[in-house]
């Protein structure tokens, strides 16, 4: 909304409405109803868009003047033939996207809060919203107050309802109210939120670009002044460049009438070196080169990546990567940081949905010279004698833009640091270039001057020649420091504000008919690729099964499968990269993000037949960079005199084809690496796993072991010691035996009476099954005095056969005493032998149990 300066706010007429006029009234009016009636969408859209149905070729619409050039890295108008394609009889020359990696969950700027639904946020109104009125002739711009802060006031006054800013100094030095110290644009902001400057500033260049305009929004400022906020924001308080991607969305959503292709690059300028931020390797890859752009010309930025995106989560992932690679070297030096440009554009090519027209049907019908249908090819014929207009006719114009958001660097006073002076010596100089092309262009405009335009001085303004040349809409967010001590700059900023307001624009839309637009060459491949698959399914319906299998050799069924399911495939992928209201409907998660993970548990012939189909696409796209390297390889030279505009044609198609290489290269190393890494990766995490357990169990057993070694070591040693024991009883007890004789034979024989081997044992072992038979005894009850095992009678005439032992005359608990003789403690040890003397003193014995036992060390028992 303008207003007159008297504070009255009246509706904004724009000053000029030039052929683009009835397109602008069509889309206010249609946001208006879209808002007002949301079910109408597709009625409203369908008619609206029925009046952007303008000349069929930019060739037969009249052009204004050399206010006309083409955007840059947009396709040029002449598509080349690709014969080696043709040539080769390869499957497909048609490009294969290159998908973003993953979906990252960290991302300077998160889009968590900027969903693709409808509804709008809290001050952005939403896509139905009427659009801002805009003079579509002019650069809008909107001047943001960074708001002061307790510590730093601020020196400048905003008057309400005039969008006006004024000096007001500081209350010790107030400035006086000169015209030199008060501007008005078209908004001025001065709060936090990017909502409400995201709607004026931003909003209907948005709109305009996926209306077919190419648009430009920069933001131009001192450092520190908030140009990165207003652009990328915050996780709060996301910025321009994430709303207009959520508004991106959410206008092919609320469009049913139109397909879509989206693609993206990032850049940056540095040290006036253009760097690639999607490469691999970002800022360490090497230059982009600028060509073209002469005689009004398109301007190719040569060797920059362009990605397909399909979701905003596919651009989230593509920001991510572009941001990761200016911050990564902002620790280096700061080269990343706000020392450079970055321009992130992003392609719009759209069509009008619809069944294929009979030229097309007519195209893609027609075998090529070896007699088989080569998907692409077909509507890529070289122009014949009526050129594209005659191609054109039934066909379907594609619309194709480019915006442009623009994170200026921040002009900055010289530093003490080597380094950050040269940087901000090529800042300065390319800001001052822009200052000076503005100027120009602006005093051109108002005195109807045709003076030399500085492009070439600086790679930003070259970069920007088409648009600032007019063939773009464009808004320009200046932003304002408000410290007191900040004003010599804001007062600069506000000057580049209020010159750029001269300029003069003229956009057009840019419809191309024919087969340039790479939308329109995904369409016509999967139309090829459809028929290609109903052709095979008639014939192998055409035979019974069983007549099938005896043709065909299990080989053969084999390969043919495969060949359809890497049709299906391929018809898949191309199909889900032209976005419709209907595909980007369900959220982010609708476009595929990872590859293809192969199934472990498919059968081995399922895997055969997987690896087949991998293989053959991997073939198919090196036989497409065979054949666009061909292409490239095959262009006439031309020669040195040929005029300007012939070598910049030609330039701008080569750029093309090296750009088409570029992607069916990204493409084929995706699907080299991806599905491998993949593999890979589920692989390892199986393995891992697996490791993992295989360790926990190892490690188990290992205690395990230890602790049957120990036990096994004891037992051992138990074993030793008992056998030892066993032998020093055995001793002991045969030393009784022949002691008891030899009492026996002293008192009532003269007979020496010899010891029986094994006497003492036999009784040892009588005795111990009388104790068994007594505690069983015990345990039944039945235990009787006579069953005792302490038999005290001794049967002395029967002493020669049944060798009485003094042992059978011991008392129970005096045989157990001796039980403990050879026991480990020496305490134990005394009182045993102690004992073991008593009792054979006891019993008449004239030697002591050592000289019985003859002890000796070896038998282990103590002295
Ligand atoms: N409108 C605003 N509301 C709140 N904070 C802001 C606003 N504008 C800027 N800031 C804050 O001011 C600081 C500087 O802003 P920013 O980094 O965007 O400046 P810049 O102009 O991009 O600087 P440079 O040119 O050095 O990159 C940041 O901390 C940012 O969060």
């Amino acid at each position: 909304m303008a207003a007159t300066p008297a504070g009255k706010r009246t509706p904004f007429t724009p000053r000029t409405m030039r052929s683009t006029t009835t397109v602008n009234v069509s889309e206010a009016d249609l946001s208006s109803r879209l808002a007002r009636n949301p079910s109408a969408t597709s009625s409203v859209l369908t008619s609206a868009h029925k009046k952007y149905k303008a000349p069929l070729s930019t060739e037969s619409r009249p052009r204004k003047g050399p206010t006309l050039p083409s955007v840059p890295g947009s396709p040029s108008k002449s598509r080349p033939t690709s014969r080696a394609g043709s040539r080769m009889g390869t499957a497909s020359p048609a490009l294969t996207p290159i998908f973003p990696q993953r979906d990252a969950e960290e991302s300077l700027v998160d889009f968590q809060s900027v969903g693709i639904d409808l509804t709008g946020d809290e001050h952005g109104g939403d896509i139905g919203t009427p659009l801002a009125e805009v003079a579509v002739d002019k650069v809008m711009v909107s001047v943001r107050v960074r708001p002061p802060t307790a510590s730093i006031p601020t020196a400048w006054t905003t008057i309400s309802g005039e969008n006006t800013i004024q000096l007001s100094g500081t209350p010790s030095s107030p400035a006086p109210p000169t015209p030199a110290n008060r501007f008005t644009f078209d908004t001025i902001h001065t709060t936090h939120p990017t909502a409400p400057l995201y709607a004026t500033a931003a909003r209907p260049h948005v709109h305009a670009f996926m209306s077919g305009y190419n648009a430009v929004v920069f933001a131009y400022g001192q450092t520190a002044s908030g140009k990165t906020y207003t652009l990328s924001g915050t996780p709060e308080e996301p910025g321009i460049i994430p709303r207009a991607l959520r508004d991106v969305f959410a206008f092919i959503r609320a469009t049913p009438s139109r397909e879509y292709l989206l693609r993206c690059s990032y850049l940056e300028i540095y040290n006036e070196t253009i760097h690639d931020l999607l490469a691999p390797g970002g800022g360490q890859s090497k230059g982009v080169e600028i060509q073209g752009g002469g005689a009004g010309g398109e301007v190719i930025l040569s060797g920059l990546r362009e990605e397909v995106v399909t979701s905003l989560a596919s651009v989230r992932e593509v920001l991510r990567r572009g941001e990761g690679n200016r911050r990564t070297a902002s620790t280096d030096w700061n080269e990343r940081s706000s020392r450079s440009h970055s321009i992130f554009r992003v392609v719009c090519e759209s069509r009008e949905r619809g069944s294929r027209s009979a030229s097309d049907e007519e195209r893609s019908d027609t075998p090529t010279a070896n007699g088989r249908h080569t998907p692409g090819l077909s509507g890529r014929q070289t122009p014949g004698a009526g050129g594209p207009r005659l191609q054109a006719k039934g066909g379907k114009s594609v619309q194709s833009s480019v915006l442009s958001l623009i994170d200026l660097a921040g002009s900055e006073k010289a530093t003490s640091d080597k380094e950050r002076t040269r940087e901000g010596r090529y800042i300065n100089t390319s800001l001052l270039t822009l200052g000076t092309v503005i100027s120009t262009l602006a005093e051109n405009a108002a005195k109807g001057k045709t003076d030399h335009i500085p492009y070439r001085n600086s790679k930003l303004t070259r970069i920007l020649q088409p648009s600032l040349g007019g063939n773009a809409r464009i808004s320009v967010v200046c932003t304002i420091n408000p410290d007191p001590g900040a004003v010599s700059e804001s007062m600069s900023t506000l000057q580049f504000a209020r010159r750029i307001k001269g300029v003069h624009l003229n956009a057009q839309k840019k419809e191309i008919v024919d087969t340039d637009a790479l939308i329109e060459r995904y369409r016509k491949e999967i139309e090829d690729l459809k028929r290609r698959l109903e052709e095979r399914e008639q014939e192998a319906t055409r035979d019974a099964p069983s007549v099938r299998s005896r043709r065909l050799s299990a080989r053969e069924q084999i390969d043919e499968s495969k060949a359809m399911t890497d049709l299906n495939t391929r018809i898949k992928q191309l199909t889900k990269l032209i976005l419709t209201s209907q595909s980007v409907g369900s959220g982010d998660d609708s476009r595929p993000g990872s590859p293809v993970k192969i199934d472990f548990d498919m059968s081995p012939y399922q895997l055969q037949q997987e690896l087949l189909a991998a293989r053959l696409q991997l073939e198919s796209q090196s036989n497409q960079i065979l054949s666009l390297e061909a292409t490239l390889l095959s262009r006439p030279a031309l020669p040195a005199s040929a005029p300007e505009d012939e070598k910049d044609k030609l330039i701008a198609e080569q750029g093309r084809t090296i750009r088409e290489l570029e992607i069916v290269v990204g493409g084929y190393e995706e699907n080299l690496g991806e599905p491998l890494r993949a593999v890979r990766e589920d692989v390892e995490k199986e393995w891992q796993a697996k490791l993992a357990a295989e360790h926990k169990l190892l490690e188990e057993k290992d205690v395990w072991a230890k602790e049957l070694v120990r036990q096994l070591e004891k037992e051992k040693k138990m074993r030793v010691q008992l056998e030892e024991e066993r032998k020093a009883l055995t001793a002991f007890v045969s030393k009784f035996d022949s002691l008891g004789l030899g009492l026996l034979s002293a008192a009532s024989s003269p007979v020496k009476v010899m010891p029986s081997p094994g006497g003492a044992s036999a009784t040892f072992a009588d005795r111990q099954r009388a104790r068994q038979q007594q505690i069983a005894m015990q345990n039944t009850g039945d235990l009787s005095r006579d069953s005792s095992p302490v038999r005290m009678s001794i049967d002395l005439a029967g002493k020669l056969s049944a060798q009485p032992s003094l042992l059978e005359q011991m008392p129970e608990e005096d045989w157990n005493a001796l039980g403990d003789v050879s026991f480990e403690t020496e305490v134990g040890q005394g009182e045993a032998w102690a004992r073991a003397g008593k009792m054979l003193s006891k019993a008449g014995s004239p030697f002591s149990p050592r000289e019985i036992l003859g002890v000796s060390a070896k038998e282990n028992l103590p002295r």
